[in-house]
């Protein structure tokens, strides 16, 4: 959450955290690159207006107003520059004065050959076991954060991937109310609010970017998981990818792959909620997961179908109040998962984002956890996927996005917790190949039609049909009475002939013969 130079005593009394892009002249002398321009340190901004009423604690925690209760200054970098200290790019520039544009092309895992199946499952593991080169995580609440003896900041390290894992469960913690006291769970800042889109999308971003120089490789795009294929088996729980099911055990991975290996961080959540301390980058057990295996819930053993993607992205408003799970007709809401595909809010149905989490019935459908498992990043790039798509539809239409009265976190202008430097929710509400440097290499399903459209299309087709049979009929009588009419004056000319000839009443075999 916050770089190693500023997890200092100092730094935190003064609030500031501007560190060095290049310190000629001693510490402090090139705060955020200013000698060549590339930023220069200013106060924080942030989101003063209300929140929804979810959130009933105010002053309680520290993610309110994210980040002034630990800094309240920060780089603000020039032109394409950017990071903690301005020494990095914005995603999709890159180059030494970071003026050369990038795409990178995030692709369909199943599609990966050999090799790159390899190379991608090697650079997972590799994030995983490489300490971050630039950030820390607080172990403490702000108000511990000195430590036992006033002096000590409570920061450790923490592996790129594990980041990747603590970000996500510091944004859904719950609030902590005093020891012996309940914690409040009422409040989460990635879900179930407009910033579930825009949270998610960054959190990939700063992954794959950390992944990129982990690899000294800018081109590194991360791929996804079409959850939504209309089979209801996870396809890419094989060895080579993310691992197959053990023959031991049900619920773990199978031994030949890496995955099985890897330890889960942030298991002791009821630890963390009765004594008030955050998880720390300690690792506990192994992924669990069971795919389709969850009998209770027999609704959460399918994934979504190719019908369910289509029919979200014809929900055209972004969000609708109150901008929370129980949104209908809210795009963010279906893909989420909480209304049913069509934007429906139904408190009984799982779709989508939500369905391929549970879906996976383990580590990775348990919301402080599921970042653990390694399909978390692809079934999120995937689901990143329909929003650009969804961008791209309606023009990134931002006018049903809240300025206020979001669930706390969700607002417009908020900044997105637990990132630094700040950057809110709005920066991510572009398009990603024109704004963010990446696409997708995805084709989405056409819709299929719905019931009432089908019985319309039905009427409409059988009334041309009977307009058509009327109209055969009528020609057929018209054609018939011209035939009729063109005998019709031989036989007048006949009867005129007769009567000519025989000046009295002819008789019957006489007139027709
Ligand atoms: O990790 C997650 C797990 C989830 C479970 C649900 C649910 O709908 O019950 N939603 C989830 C979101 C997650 O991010």
């Amino acid at each position: 959450q916050f770089p190693r130079q500023c997890a200092t005593v100092e730094s935190l009394r003064s609030g500031m955290c501007c560190p060095d892009y290049f310190p000629v002249f001693g510490p402090g002398t090139d705060r955020c690159g200013v000698s060549t321009g590339r930023g220069r340190c200013v106060q924080v901004t942030v989101d003063w207006r209300p929140h929804g009423p979810q959130y009933i604690h105010d002053g309680r925690d520290d993610r309110e107003q994210w980040p002034i209760r630990f800094f309240n200054q920060t780089c603000r970098c020039s032109g394409n520059f950017s990071g903690y200290n301005c020494g990095s790019c914005r995603p999709g520039w890159s180059g030494p004065t970071c003026s050369q544009r990038i795409n990178i092309v995030r692709r369909n895992l199943l599609d990966l050959n050999a090799e790159e199946r390899r190379r991608f499952v090697n650079a997972l593991h590799q994030a995983k076991v490489t300490i971050h080169p630039d950030i820390v995580i607080a172990t403490r609440r702000r108000e511990e954060i000195f430590g036992p003896d006033g002096n000590t900041p409570q920061f450790e390290n923490i592996s790129i991937y594990n980041y990747f894992v603590w970000a996500h469960y510091y944004s859904v913690r719950k609030t902590f109310l005093g020891t012996g006291q309940q914690s409040f769970g009422g409040v989460d800042f990635s879900h179930e609010g407009p910033a579930f889109v825009t949270w998610h999308r960054y959190h990939l971003l700063q992954l794959e970017r950390d992944m990129q120089n982990m690899l000294q490789d800018p081109t590194f795009g991360l791929p996804y998981w079409n959850f939504a294929t209309g089979q209801n088996t996870c396809d890419i729980c094989l060895d080579d990818l993310m691992g197959a099911r053990s023959n031991f055990d049900v619920s773990l991975i199978s031994q030949n792959s890496i995955f099985s290996q890897w330890r889960v961080l942030c298991e002791s959540v009821e630890d963390y909620e009765t004594l008030g301390t955050i998880c720390n980058s300690t690792e506990g057990g192994p992924i669990r997961r069971n795919p389709a295996g969850n009998v209770a819930r027999p609704m959460v053993q399918r994934l979504p179908e190719p019908e369910d993607v289509a029919q979200c992205l014809e929900v055209g408003v972004f969000d609708t109040p109150p901008f929370y799970s129980n949104s209908t007709d809210s795009f963010r809401n279906t893909v989420e998962g909480y209304s049913d595909p069509s934007g429906k809010y139904d408190p009984a149905v799982r779709s989508l984002h939500n369905l391929a989490h549970l879906f996976l019935n383990g580590t990775g459908g348990q919301t402080h956890l599921s970042p653990n498992d390694p399909i978390f990043v692809l079934l999120h790039t995937f689901t990143d996927a329909v929003f650009d798509e969804w961008l791209r539809r309606y023009s990134a239409d931002i006018s049903t996005y809240p300025l206020e009265n979001a669930p706390i976190g969700h607002n417009r202008q908020y900044n997105m917790v637990p990132f630094w430097p700040p950057v809110t929710n709005n920066e991510m509400f572009v398009t990603a190949p024109e704004n963010l440097g990446y696409s997708y290499e995805v084709e989405w399903p056409g819709r299929a039609l719905h019931v009432t459209e089908m019985i319309t299309i039905a009427i409409v087709t059988a009334l041309v049909l009977v307009a058509i049979i009327f109209a055969a009929a009528a020609c057929i009588v018209r054609v018939k009475k011209n035939k009729d009419e063109l005998h019709q004056p031989l036989l007048t000319d006949q009867y005129q002939h007769y009567s000519d000839d025989y000046d009295g009443i002819a008789t019957p075999s006489q007139s027709v013969v």
